[in-house]
């Protein structure tokens, strides 16, 4: 008898250092908004308001806290010595690109923190969850270790929770967590299918593989992770990413595809050989006959989807069908803006489309689906989740306020040399962790 489950999202607070810095070659929109000044204080009200909007709406929402940025121990490990001041100003005197990496707040984008498999798939029966090494970027490869600390902090009942360390930090194994990951169930506590898509085979240099941008996810940490969270041949599928798609911006399989359900919502150009990776999946999925929403080139070009982020969404269960949660972007792309209009009417899976304003992360190629974790947990393992972290009237009013008083409005390169950042993050995510109840997850706690 399958248990009853929910999908419950944990989206990355945003850090006060949400910054513009270019760091993700391959990723349109930093390259775009390179060197803009941000608006950390905007980035993550927007952000906090679309958690309240779908907490409103009855979904389970959680949080996952920020890191410490500027990362000083990062930063002493590449041989920057003195006070925490001097550290800061020899790295921006010697290396502004490296003070940027180690700035970053990009941990905000969740859907890249881990990979997770419902206990409803894996051997154990219990929830498994793997950190993404996120080796393809070094500012993303320093994420891992501060990420599982947190993710073991709110999944602690080791009776219900299993937590792997990420994967070995080089290409071969290169992981980027749920953004290449997607489940297709019956039902959320039914047994399910995990899609993984790879954009190349390590090991194989014959293989097809993009030419421009680099393919983050490799086969081989997939099926690691697959390995690792015990999920038999019935419950996972591999599929390589076409590499065309990474080649026109597509960096991940989040920015082409998205599944929920049955229903698996994709462009033409996401798989590499599309009617195997639906066989597969068709073979694979039990009690629910796979409902493939296939998005023509036609219809809207890749370079559309790329522009508007319509992938991206988050595709939620609804009383009468599934709400597709998009960026504002998609409305102002005529091709996508029309579709969405056309896919309600269709009489199809998707019964409405609600828009979201994350501008300030969609500067950085970060839409609502990369914004969030999804963890599928029955009504024991959401009992044994810590509840600080979930979102509540009181938790968003409380958040809010913190917000308002710790962040700044505009940051710009310069200021992250800034002795009063750090000292500033500091004093923030200190109360943070009182706040959510998390305990010393932070290197400056320790
Ligand atoms: N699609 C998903 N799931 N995630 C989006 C991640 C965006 C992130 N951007 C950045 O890291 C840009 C930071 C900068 O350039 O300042 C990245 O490329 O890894």
């Amino acid at each position: 008898m399958a248990k009853h489950a929910v999908e419950a999202n944990f989206d990355g607070l945003v850090g006060p250092t949400h910054n513009y810095a270019g760091l993700s070659w391959g990723n349109v929109a930093s390259k775009t908004n390179v060197r803009s000044a941000s608006n950390p204080k905007e980035a993550a009200l927007q952000g906090l308001a679309k958690m309240k909007r779908l907490a409103d709406r009855g979904y389970v929402q959680g949080i996952l806290p920020p890191h410490e940025r500027p990362h000083i121990p990062t930063l002493r490990a590449l041989g920057f010595e003195g006070t925490e001041a001097r550290v800061l100003e020899q790295a921006a005197k010697a290396s502004p690109s490296i003070l940027a990496a180690v700035s970053s707040a990009s941990s905000m984008w969740t859907a890249n923190a881990a990979t997770v498999s419902p206990s409803a798939d894996t051997t154990d029966h219990r929830v498994h969850f793997t950190p993404a090494n996120l080796s393809a970027k070094f500012h993303r490869s320093i994420e891992h270790k501060v990420t599982g600390r947190s993710l073991k902090a709110i999944f602690a009942d080791e009776s219900y929770f299993a937590h792997h360390p990420a994967l070995p930090s080089v290409s071969h194994f290169g992981d980027e967590g749920a953004a290449n990951h997607t489940r297709l169930c019956a039902g959320y506590g039914e047994p399910g299918v995990e899609l993984f898509v790879y954009g190349q085979v390590a090991f194989n240099e014959q293989a097809s593989a993009p030419e421009k941008y680099p393919a983050r996810q490799t086969l081989e940490a997939s099926q690691a992770i697959a390995r690792l969270h015990g999920l038999k041949g019935q419950h996972a599928v591999f599929a390589q990413q076409n590499p065309e798609a990474i080649d026109a911006g597509v960096f991940h399989n989040d920015v082409i595809a998205v599944g929920n359900g049955n229903t698996l919502f994709y462009h033409e150009t996401a798989f590499l050989n599309e009617d195997q990776v639906l066989a597969n999946i068709r073979e694979r999925l039990t009690g629910a006959e796979l409902e493939a929403i296939r998005v023509s080139r036609a219809e809207v070009p890749v370079e559309d989807a790329v522009a508007s982020y319509l992938f991206n969404s988050q595709l939620l269960n609804t009383p009468d069908g599934m709400l597709l949660a998009v960026p504002g972007e998609c409305r102002e792309v005529a091709s996508v803006s029309r579709y969405l209009d056309d896919l309600v009417k269709s009489g199809g899976p998707v019964t409405s489309v609600e828009v979201f304003d994350v501008k300030q992360s969609m500067r950085n190629g970060g839409g609502p689906a990369c914004l969030r974790l999804r963890v599928v947990l029955d009504d024991d393992e959401l009992k044994a989740t810590h509840r600080g972290v979930i979102v509540t009237d009181e938790l968003y009013e409380r958040l809010t306020t913190w917000v308002e008083a710790h962040y700044r409005d505009e940051l710009s390169q310069d200021d992250l040399a800034d002795p009063m950042l750090l000292e500033e993050v500091r004093k923030a995510l200190d109360e943070l962790t009182g706040i959510l109840g998390l305990g010393s997850i932070y290197d400056f706690q320790r």
